[in-house]
C-alpha cells in the first residue's frame, strides 16, 4: 500500500500538532517514527488510522481518505500504549472482536503468542497487568496481519526480556509476510536496528525521513587521541563530541570507512543520538 501524506496540518486552537507535512511512505517496511515528547507522531498516527481529521491537507492510503472509510480502515491496525480495550471484556472476546475486524487475522499466531505471553484467555482486561495488557495489544497488532500495522509506544509495562521477544516475533512475521510497520518508540536504540526507514518529527515538522542503512553509512563515531580526531572531524559536521582521559569519541557526518582510513577507530552513530542532535538543532536553528 501507499501512503502518501499532503500538506498535512493539524491545529488545536494555536497550537500546531503537525504543521503542513508532506512525505510518501511507498510499500512495506519498517518505519520507525521519532521525535520528543508533543512532537505531533501520536497525531500522525490518529489521523492515519481514521481516529481523527485534519485540519487542514490530507492522507490518502492507495487514493483513499482514512477518516469514515472502514473498508479502509480494515487495512490499518493501530496499537497505542494503553487504552485499547474494553475493560470488562475477556482476553478470549478481545481476541474474537479482532478477529471479525480484520479480514486477514491469523488466529494461530495469535493462539501462539497467547502462550508465548502466558496470558489466561478467561482474564478480563481490567485484571491484567501493565505489561500483559500491552502484551494483549502486540497479540492484537502482530495477529491482524493488517497491511498498515502501526505501534506507538506499545509496551508501556513490558520487561526488557518481553520487548525482546516482541521485536524477535515482529520481525520473524514481517519476513515471513511483509507489511508496512510504523513504529514508534523512546526506546530508540533497543529496537533502531529492525528500522528499514527512520522519519523524525520535531514540533509539527518533519526533520528528517532516511533509510536506516544511509543514515548508518553517512555518521560515524570515531574515536582516538585529541589530537587525531580533531584533526579528522575539522571541516566536517559534528553532531557530539565526548573527551574522556586525554582520549576523544566524536559523532560525524562522514564513513565508517573514511574514518578507519586515517587510522581511527570507527563504529555507527546510534539513531537516538542522531535523533537527539537532529531536534536540538532544529529548535536552535
Ligand atoms: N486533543 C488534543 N487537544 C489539544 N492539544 C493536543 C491534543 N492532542 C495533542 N495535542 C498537542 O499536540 C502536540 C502533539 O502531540 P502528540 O501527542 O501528537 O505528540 P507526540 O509526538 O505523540 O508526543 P509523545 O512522544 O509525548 O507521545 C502537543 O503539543 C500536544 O499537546
Amino acid at each position: 500500500m501507499k501512503i502518501e501524506v499532503k500538506g498535512l496540518t493539524k491545529r488545536y486552537k494555536d497550537n500546531y500538532a503537525l504543521n503542513n507535512v508532506s512525505f510518501t511512505l511507498d510499500g512495506p517496511k519498517i518505519y520507525g517514527l521519532l521525535g520528543r515528547n508533543g512532537a505531533g507522531k501520536t497525531t500522525f498516527m490518529d489521523i492515519l488510522s481514521g481516529q481523527i481529521l485534519a485540519s487542514n491537507g490530507k492522507i490518502e492510503i492507495d487514493g483513499e481518505e482514512p477518516f469514515d472509510n472502514q473498508k479502509l480502515t480494515e487495512s490499518i491496525c493501530l496499537i497505542k500504549e494503553g487504552h485499547n480495550f474494553k475493560k470488562d471484556l475477556k482476553v478470549k472476546n478481545v481476541l474474537k472482536v479482532y478477529s471479525f475486524f480484520y479480514p486477514k487475522w491469523d488466529q494461530e499466531l495469535a493462539d501462539k503468542l497467547i502462550k508465548e505471553y502466558n496470558l489466561n484467555l478467561n482474564s478480563k482486561v481490567k485484571t491484567l497487568s501493565k505489561g500483559m495488557e500491552s502484551a494483549l495489544g502486540i497479540i492484537v497488532g502482530l495477529s491482524s496481519k493488517a497491511p498498515i500495522t502501526i505501534f506507538d509506544e506499545p509496551y508501556i509495562g513490558l520487561d526488557a526480556a518481553a520487548r525482546k521477544k516482541f521485536y524477535e516475533i515482529m520481525l520473524e512475521e514481517y519476513e515471513a509476510e511483509k507489511r508496512i510497520i510504523i513504529f514508534s518508540t523512546h526506546l530508540i536504540d533497543e529496537v533502531s536496528l529492525l528500522f528499514e526507514e527512520v522519519l523524525i518529527l520535531q514540533e509539527g515538522s518533519l526533520v528528517l525521513m532516511e533509510e536506516a542503512d544511509m543514515l548508518r553509512n553517512s555518521t560515524c563515531a570515531v574515536s582516538g587521541t585529541i589530537e587525531e580526531v580533531e584533526a579528522f572531524i575539522s571541516g566536517k559536521e559534528v553532531i557530539e563530541k565526548k573527551q574522556l582521559a586525554g582520549m576523544m569519541t566524536a559523532y560525524v557526518y562522514s564513513s565508517i570507512q573514511e574514518a578507519k582510513m586515517h587510522g581511527l577507530n570507527a563504529e555507527g552513530v546510534p539513531i537516538q543520538e542522531l535523533m537527539i542532535y537532529l531536534t536540538e538543532r532544529k529548535k536552535g536553528a
